[in-house]
Order: C-alpha cells, then structure tokens, then sequence
C-alpha cells in the first residue's frame, strides 16, 4: 500500500480541512507507511499527531524512524525538513488518508454497522453466526471481545477498543477483505463518532438496537445530548437501516435515519406486546417478536412480519437465555435477510452462537445456578435481574459486582438502585479500579444500598468474592457474577494485570464442590 503527498493534498483539500501544507524537494514523495505511534513508525512513513497526550518529543522519535511527513492541527519545530499538512481536524484527516492508504477496503466488503447502549456485541455475535451459514466462515468481526480478520486461528485477536481508530480500522479492513472475508460485522460505539474514528465510512446496513444514559463523564460525552448526537451518526451513513422501536428516543432516532434513508429501506422491530407511540412513525412495527420458552440453556421465539420482502418468519432457538437477547437476534435475523440469507440457514446459523462473558450458565452441585455475565450499567443490571427474578420463580438473588474506576461514576448509584430492587445478597468487589481505590468504589456503593433488606459484604479480591457467593449458596438460588464477562484482566493504575476470568474461578470452585 502506498499514498502520495500530492494525492494526500487533494483528499484533505476536497474535505475542506486543509489549513496550509509545506512541502519539502528533497525528501520523498510517496508514503509506503503510516502511523499515529511514533513507536511503530517505519521507513518513508506519514505520521499523525493527535490525542492530548502527545509530546513532541514523538515526533523527533516518528522522524528517527523514519517518518517524512506529518499531519497535525498546529505547525511543529521538531518537523521542521519534513513534510507538513496542517489540518482543522487530524481525527477527520486520519480517517480520511487511512481509507486512501489502504484502498478504500469498505469497497471489497459487505459492511454492517452495529450500535446501542446495550447488546452490540450479542448482536454482532449473532449476525456473524448468520453470515457464516451463507458465506461459509467469511464474516470478519470488529467487536468488544474479538477482531476477526480470517478464517485462520491467528487471524483472531483481542479487541482493545470497540471500534478500532481509523487507521487500525481501514488496516483491518484491508486485512480482512485480502484475506478472503466477503462481509464484516463492526460494532461501532459512540466515541467512535466523537472521534471521528469511522469519518468517511459508509455502511451497507446499520442497526440501532437501544440507547439509554450511559458513557457521560470526563473521558467520554459531557450530557447525554451529545451522547444521542454520535450514535445518530451511524443511521446518517448507512444505505439500509434496523432500528428497535422498543428504544427510547425513537421518534429522534426514525428522523435521523430518514434523513439520508428512503423509508422503504428503514426496516423496524419489537415484540408483539409492544405498543408503539410515536408522533413521525405511523406505520405498524414491521417485524415482532415474541417467546416461547426458556429453560436453563436455551430460548425459544417466534417472528412475524408483515412485510413481504422479508422472509423471515418462523421459530428460533438460540443457545443464550434472556429476553433482550431475543430482541437483539430479532435485528440479526432482520440484517441476515437483508443481505440475503434464507430463513433456514439463519435459524441455523443464530442458533449455535455462544458468546464469551454473556449469559453462561453454569449449575452448582446443590442446585443453585450461577449466571456469567457482562451486564454493567443500570439499563442492563436491571434487564438482566427483572429477566432471572420472572424466569426463576422469585429466587434468591446474590450478586457479585463491582463498578470501574475513573469513568462511568453514576454507575455507582445505579447498581446500588437495581441491587436494592432485585437482590438478596451482595458481595462488592473489584472491577477496573484504574487509579481509584477499589475500597473507595465499594463504600459509594455500599452506602447506597437498603441494608435492611440485602445482606452486603464487601470483599476486594474478585475471586473470594465469588468463592464465597458460590459457597453460600443454597438450592435454586441464583448467584450473579456480573460486570467482567469474559474479560481475562483488571485494569489497575494504568496496568492490565492478568486476571483468571469469573468463568475459569467458578468452575474451579464448583469442581472443588464436587470432590469435596
Ligand atoms: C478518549 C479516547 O477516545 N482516547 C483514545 C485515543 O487517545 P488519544 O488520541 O487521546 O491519544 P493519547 O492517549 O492522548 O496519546 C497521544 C498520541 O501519542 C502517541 N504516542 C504515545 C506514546 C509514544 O511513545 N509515542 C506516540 O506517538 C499515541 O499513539 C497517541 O496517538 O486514541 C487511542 C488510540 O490511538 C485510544 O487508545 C484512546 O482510547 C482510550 C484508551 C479509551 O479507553 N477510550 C474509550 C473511552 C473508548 O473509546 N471506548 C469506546 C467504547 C465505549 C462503549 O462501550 O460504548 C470504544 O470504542 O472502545
Ligand atoms: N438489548 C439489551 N437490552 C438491555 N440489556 C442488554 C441487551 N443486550 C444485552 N444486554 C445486557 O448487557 C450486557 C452486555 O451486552 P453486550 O456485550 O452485547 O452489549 P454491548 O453493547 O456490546 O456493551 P458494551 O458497550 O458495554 O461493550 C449483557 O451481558 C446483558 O446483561
């Protein structure tokens, strides 16, 4: 892959984000890299300068490695010889020059783009599982969990942001589709538009699954206004459109897709019960869903529509409980058919996925079940304990969470809330404590729970938290392991520190139940 200077210009010139450009004679003019990390800069190399972390002193290092251009919002000394485009915006300038280095790869792929508060990564799971009936393992997956850019195991790898920066993600793009991979599944999360991480990229379908106040603070939205505001971006630059009428905002979230979107090719859902209000939509929902059964490892629904284009109705099992999961598969199933997957193959398909961290089930000795899961916000605590207190009968509910430190602070409350609604006993722990003290974190919570009504203990190490839950535990009771799903680390002061999962810790004690 290469990019000229002059075509460089062009680009930036065209999107009206060029400030000044100084241009140098002596120094090459095509690029063969680049790079936003001045460690990984390499020879005849196009780097970015960005982030508020940035010293100059990456640059000097980006053009001992051999950088020859970089692309800043600001002149500096430090590249003084080099090439230099100035730009308004060097978010939008990477988006846009990353697409171009690597030769637009959202041409070669059949591009899906998921957002919502909650159930991105379920449903992306789900649509994979769909996709890979028809295109025989083809999906890649940019998800929370797993990037996915070939069929082959080291093709796999763990995901550090959910929606990759813009060159990572046109890299992997390109990876993916040389690599033999027809479609990709993306999660696209809403800092991905606030940093301008997908700029330029427009998707063959995008889904809008829910929103609910979430990711406001420091490091994220200042209000949920502008929370709402990038998630909308997804609906304005996709060809076709799925949105949940179930979501709140949704008269918002319909203008938005209709907008850039024919209405014919803006496809709705929701389970049968529901009763749409809405001032814009005055249609009927055009597909609903509703259940037929859970038990311990799978559920059961059925969907219909009305609509004649979509021929998708029919009975579907899948191998995960919980009822939004059925509202997340209900949009799986609407994008299968739209790129072309039949019925069968997609009941199929969504039928055998299982996701690493979400819904696990596993059944103690005595009879209580433990449930795995990466519930860690209100809207989803909340789904998640109303779902097992209907599906079990009214069990004793003991949780084991904790909430991160430094972001997502109203988190704090808002576990607090949902425990003081559902639960019977808690154990606080640690979860991402960051540069916070974990002690810290749990007292904010703890101070917020009915302690007339719940039994609370805090106690910090993660594993004897659960140890503990497990051992307590007495027959049909349901035991919570939520917040981490299946996440192998704890992200303390700045460090991953490796962390045996909920899943691993579990199993270990249920096993030393058995031979005990
Ligand atoms: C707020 C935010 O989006 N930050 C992201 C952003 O950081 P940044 O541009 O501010 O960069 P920085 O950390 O200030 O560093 C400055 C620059 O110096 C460079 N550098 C650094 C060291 C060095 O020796 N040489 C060098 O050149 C760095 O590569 C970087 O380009 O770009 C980095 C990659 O270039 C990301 O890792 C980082 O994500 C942070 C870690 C993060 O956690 N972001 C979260 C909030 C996030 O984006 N989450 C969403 C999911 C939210 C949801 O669940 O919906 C996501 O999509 O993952
Ligand atoms: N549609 C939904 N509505 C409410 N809660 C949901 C929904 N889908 C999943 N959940 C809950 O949210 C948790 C996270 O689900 P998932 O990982 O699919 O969401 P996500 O949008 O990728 O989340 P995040 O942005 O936090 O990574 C699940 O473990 C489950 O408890």
């Amino acid at each position: 892959m290469t990019l000229s200077l002059q075509t460089s210009i062009l680009i930036l010139k065209e999107h009206h984000l060029l400030k000044s450009s100084a241009v140098q004679d002596l120094v090459p003019m095509e690029f063969q890299n680049i790079s936003y990390d001045s460690r990984n800069v390499d020879v005849d190399s196009l780097f970015f300068i960005k982030g508020e972390k940035f010293r100059p002193t990456y640059l000097t290092m980006a053009r001992e490695n051999g950088a020859i251009a970089y692309v800043a919002e600001q002149p500096h000394i430090e590249g003084n010889g080099m090439h230099a485009l100035i730009v308004r915006d060097v978010q939008k300038a990477m988006a846009l020059l990353s697409a171009a280095f690597f030769n637009y790869p959202q041409d070669d792929l059949f591009v899906v783009g998921i957002t919502g508060t909650k159930g991105k990564t379920t449903s992306s799971y789900f649509l994979k599982g769909i996709l890979d009936q028809q295109n025989n393992n083809k999906t890649a997956l940019f998800s929370t969990v797993d990037r996915i850019v070939g069929p082959k195991p080291e093709d796999t790898f763990k995901s550090d942001l959910t929606t990759p920066e813009s060159l990572d993600l046109f890299r992997d793009m390109r990876r993916s589709a040389d690599n033999g991979m027809t479609h990709l599944v993306m999660e696209v999360s809403s800092q991905a538009y606030k940093k301008s991480r997908v700029f330029g990229l427009t998707y063959d379908l995008g889904i809008f699954l829910n929103i609910t106040p979430d990711h406001i603070g420091a490091n994220e939205h200042p209000n949920f206004d502008d929370y709402l505001h990038c998630k909308l971006q997804l609906l304005v630059n996709s060809r076709k459109v799925i949105i949940n009428a179930e979501t709140d905002h949704f008269d918002e979230i319909y203008l938005a897709a209709k907008t850039t979107t024919n209405p014919d090719s803006i496809f709705t859902y929701g389970r049968q019960s529901y009763k749409l209000k809405s001032h814009f939509y005055q249609k009927p929902i055009d597909v609903t869903f509703e259940n037929i059964e859970f038990d311990m490892a799978k559920s059961q629904f059925k969907v219909t529509t009305a609509k004649p284009e979509l021929k998708i109705s029919g009975d579907y099992q899948l191998s995960l409980i919980g009822d939004f999961n059925e509202s997340n598969a209900t949009a799986s199933i609407i994008a299968g058919n739209l790129v072309g997957v039949d019925q069968s193959e997609i009941a199929k398909g969504i039928s055998e996925v299982q996701i690493p961290g979400r819904m696990q089930v596993l059944k103690l000795k005595n009879g209580a079940n433990v449930i795995i899961d990466y519930a860690h916000n209100l809207a989803s605590m909340r789904a998640l304990l109303s779902f097992l207190k209907t599906e079990f009968n009214n069990p004793k509910m003991t949780v084991v969470v904790g909430s991160p430190g430094d972001k997502g602070v109203s988190r704090r409350k808002d576990f607090a809330t949902a425990l003081n609604e559902f639960a019977s006993q808690v154990y606080l722990t640690t979860d991402d404590p960051g540069f916070e003290n974990p002690q810290d974190i749990a007292n904010e919570i703890d101070e917020q729970l009915h302690h007339d009504q719940l039994t609370v203990e805090i106690e910090l190490d993660r594993k004897t938290a659960i140890e503990k839950a497990l051992q307590t535990s007495q027959k049909d009771d349901v035991i919570i392991l939520a917040g981490k799903g299946n996440d192998a680390y704890q992200k303390v002061r700045g460090i991953d520190t490796p962390y045996e999962t909920d899943q691993v810790i579990a199993k270990a004690a249920i096993n030393a139940q058995d031979v005990q």
